[in-house]
């Protein structure tokens, strides 16, 4: 999809089944790179990053079929072990690619990963982690040529928690021989979905969510079905929009203790919450109160992917409402977007200040990232008048069938 049109404002009302996550789906599908035989994966979201997956699978010799939110992967037939410079430009998660292709083929030979636009987004980690299992590399020309000739169980310090390279260690670890353990292991809830999706397949792993996790290397993996989590910034990003537009929403298939750290934040600026099962219900009370401090931080904290659609949220508060944004150097390009609609918001650094505004208007906006596109589109929900946003491929990588959800809650949106 090109761009997107928004006529505002509108009211957020009614019900919306949560998507499988994108951030669990993505090393999953690396995973399934780690056996012959065929692994069955329900609730896999319909999303560009998924697609561009499915191409680099399909590359590397994988049978792919997808339909409906059911992903019917095979890898008996994967006969290459490299991935093309502009397959890997696609997106940051084809890093996680590379523990699963070391773990099967024994040797890779992968570019950069893209998705640059937070600021730098090294893979040191990733690198360094890969050597204590046994890994050699030779970086070239742009390639890193990679070679697992004798791997072996290590003990992993990670010097920062970072969720892609816990995963790539996750992926290789399991058909590694010996033990290995990981401390300072990235806690988020991806980490324990993959962790089951690969228990699942017959691998030997404890301890995912907690900061220490112990694998015990084994042979061979088997073939599963398993069904994906549901993605929780998906989940607070329809909230932000059901709260910044006054309206009512009940969303469903969530896990609601994967974002409390948001819904409390949401209930602190004016909203009300319920929570049963799977479902989240949001009402907003009255005006939406600022919320004084948002430090993003790796989970439980407050998530980095939620920050732009709730400062989008936050620009029509009553009041300052001040973000810290501490995992990403550039995580505010979306800021500029939102100041022509007349919002009012300072950066400096790390630091956005928002003071809250009466309105904003529609204007003419491009989507900056993921997250922020988002943002654009929950700002334009409250907006007088007509928001365009263009560049909207980028909101796509995570988001499924956007004008679909968002008109069944009474948002008018169309393509353009
Ligand atoms: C596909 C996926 O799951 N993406 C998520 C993943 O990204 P990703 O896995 O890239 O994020 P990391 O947790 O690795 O990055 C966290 C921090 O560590 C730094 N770092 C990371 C690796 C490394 O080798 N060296 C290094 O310095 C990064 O620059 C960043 O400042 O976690 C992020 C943090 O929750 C989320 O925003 C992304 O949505
Ligand atoms: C930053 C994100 O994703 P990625 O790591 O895939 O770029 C995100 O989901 O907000």
């Amino acid at each position: 999809m090109d761009r997107l049109y928004l006529e505002g404002p509108c009211t957020v009302s009614g019900e919306i089944d949560v998507q499988g996550a994108k951030n669990s789906v993505l090393p999953i599908l690396a995973g399934a790179l780690l056996t012959d035989q065929q692994i069955v994966l329900t609730n896999c979201p319909d999303i560009r990053d998924v697609r561009a997956t499915f191409q680099i699978l399909k590359y590397l010799g994988c049978s792919v079929d997808y339909d409906n939110g059911v992903a019917v992967i095979c890898a008996a037939g994967m006969n290459r072990s490299e991935i093309p410079d502009a397959l890997m430009r696609e997106m940051r998660s084809s890093i996680m690619l590379l523990g699963a292709i070391l773990g099967r083929m024994g040797t890779a030979r992968l570019g950069f990963p893209g998705g640059c636009e937070l600021g730098p987004r090294p893979i040191d980690l990733h690198i360094s982690s890969l050597r204590r299992l046994g890994v050699t590399f030779l970086e070239e020309h742009g390639f890193l040529d990679c070679t697992a000739a004798k791997l072996h169980g290590a003990d992993i310090h990670l010097a920062l928690p970072s969720v892609g390279a816990t995963e790539n260690i996750l992926l290789l670890a399991c058909v590694t021989p010996g033990t290995t353990r990981i401390f300072n292991a990235a806690k988020e809830p991806e980490i324990e979905d993959l962790q089951n999706f690969l228990n699942a397949m017959g691998a030997k792993i404890t301890g995912a969510g907690g900061s220490t996790i112990t694998i015990e290397g084994v042979e061979k993996l088997h073939g599963a079905e398993y069904r994906i989590m549901p993605d929780r910034i998906v989940t607070v990003s329809y909230l932000a929009a059901a709260a910044i537009s006054g309206g009512e929403i009940l969303v469903r298939k969530a896990c609601p203790p994967h974002v409390i750290s948001v819904t409390s934040l949401l209930e602190e600026s004016g909203c009300e919450i319920e929570m049963a099962g799977e479902d989240i219900r949001l009402r907003r009370r009255g005006p939406i109160e600022a919320v004084k401090q948002i430090r993003t931080m790796p989970y439980p904290g407050f998530p980095t992917d939620a920050l732009a659609p709730i400062m989008a949220y936050l620009t029509l508060a009553q009041g300052t409402s001040i973000f810290y944004e501490s995992i990403f150097q550039n995580r505010y390009k979306h800021v500029e977007e939102l100041l022509r609609m007349g919002a009012n918001i300072k950066v400096e650094g790390r630091v956005a200040i928002v003071e809250g505004v009466k309105k904003l208007t529609g204007a003419s906006l491009v989507a900056t990232d993921l997250r922020g596109g988002m943002a654009l589109l929950i700002a334009g929900i409250a907006a007088e008048g007509e928001t365009e946003i263009t560049e909207v491929s980028l909101v796509e990588r995570g988001y499924e069938h956007m004008v679909r959800n968002f008109s069944s809650l009474g948002v008018k949106i169309r393509e353009g």
